[in-house]
């Protein structure tokens, strides 16, 4: 197998870069997600990597073979991949065996070897069972294995995946982000896969390039995306948190508490540099608070089963937000301590 890579990559349509300078390398068989709000430039990166759209600049490698430069363009048939949509589409009178064994038949692939190749990607997705039946036939779910074992079939280097989960509901997400690992783990091939839901992404993939207007954001795993983010964007779309403004520290320093008290007491006008505090890092507690506490007021809750999510207010007027084992008064004043912060870049 070998690395994808990916040059300082545009695309202009008219005067507008969907994708601007984007250079990212994807190791062999590694599982990345392409993440960033409607119209980042997601799918039309990962179109270019299929080869539907013609780069403007830049140049796409699959090891030693040039997919896309300028005045290049390797069809999509002779590039060894396979896209998953999210509208499956499947063909709807075929049967599953059928519709998975139709790129085989395609390239003119016939008798034992058809039939071998077509129950291997099957077996892939858990489908055995449901090789006569039509995608009418099954749920949502079953359908989208369907589609990934039909890519599978012509055993591609890379598989990319445009929003594969976006038609399901909340549960089957879940259960299919189980079976998108199996798959990787069993398939091998190296995966491209393109979502705006960041717990989707960072469910899943190894690595993330987090996206906005075209560009690279950021391109790291989900646990330095979380612990880590680069800057105030990407903090406010990875996870939940809040930002406080604090007169020390300088952005890609993690501060301790003691750091952060100094920093948050220091008169406003220094207060410059800002500070991603994760709920995780903020302990509340129901006491008189002391001069090593903050104090806060409780301005909402909301009960999440395992425990409360805490909307705080600090006395300085910053919002915070914390979990909590239990529910306490809306109103009622808390002793906090931060145990650690993360300082950003300014966007
Ligand atoms: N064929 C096209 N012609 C003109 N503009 C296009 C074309 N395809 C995409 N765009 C524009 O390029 C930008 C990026 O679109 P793209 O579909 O890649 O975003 P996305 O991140 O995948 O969004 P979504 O999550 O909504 O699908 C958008 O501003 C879009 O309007």
């Amino acid at each position: 197998m070998a690395a994808l890579s990916i040059e300082g990559v545009s695309k202009f349509f008219g005067e507008h870069a969907a994708v601007d300078g984007l250079s990212l390398t994807v190791e062999p068989g590694e599982f990345v997600a392409l993440l960033g709000p409607s119209g980042c430039g997601k799918t039309t990166m990962l179109r270019l990597l299929a080869g539907f759209e013609e780069a403007s600049r830049g140049e796409i490698r699959l090891g030693e073979t040039l997919l896309a430069s300028p005045g290049h363009h390797l069809p999509p048939e002779q590039r060894h991949m396979a896209m998953v949509f999210q509208s499956y589409a499947l063909w709807p009178h075929m049967s599953v065996a059928d519709n998975v064994g139709y790129p085989l038949k395609l390239r003119k692939v016939r008798g034992a070897a058809y039939h071998e190749r077509v129950q291997r990607a099957l077996s892939l997705v858990a489908l055995e069972a449901y090789a006569s039946r039509t995608p009418q036939e099954l749920s949502g779910g079953q359908r989208q294995r369907v589609a990934l074992a039909r890519c599978l079939v012509v055993d591609p280097e890379v598989v990319l995946l445009d929003e594969p989960l976006a038609n399901l509901d909340r549960h089957l997400r879940a259960a299919m982000e189980q079976s998108f690992r199996d798959f990787h783990r069993r398939a091998r091939a190296t995966m491209v896969y393109v979502t705006h839901d960041q717990s989707e992404a960072m469910a899943l993939a190894d690595r993330i390039a987090v996206m906005r207007d075209g560009r690279l954001v950021q391109w790291a795993t989900p646990e330095t995306l979380y612990r880590e983010p680069r800057n105030q964007w990407v903090a406010g779309f990875i996870g939940q948190g809040s930002e406080l403004q604090i007169a020390t520290g300088a952005p890609g320093q993690r501060l301790d508490e003691a750091a952060l008290m100094q920093g948050l007491n220091a008169p406003l006008t220094s207060r410059t540099q800002p500070v991603l505090v994760r709920p995780e890092h903020v302990r509340v507690s129901a006491e008189t608070p002391t001069a090593r506490h903050l104090t806060a007021r409780v301005e909402h809750q909301t009960f999440r089963g395992e425990r409360f999510e805490l909307h705080l207010r600090l006395a300085h007027g910053a919002a915070l937000m914390a979990y909590h084992p239990h529910a306490l008064d809306v109103g009622q004043t808390v002793a906090l301590t931060l145990s650690e912060g993360w300082c950003l870049e300014r966007d």
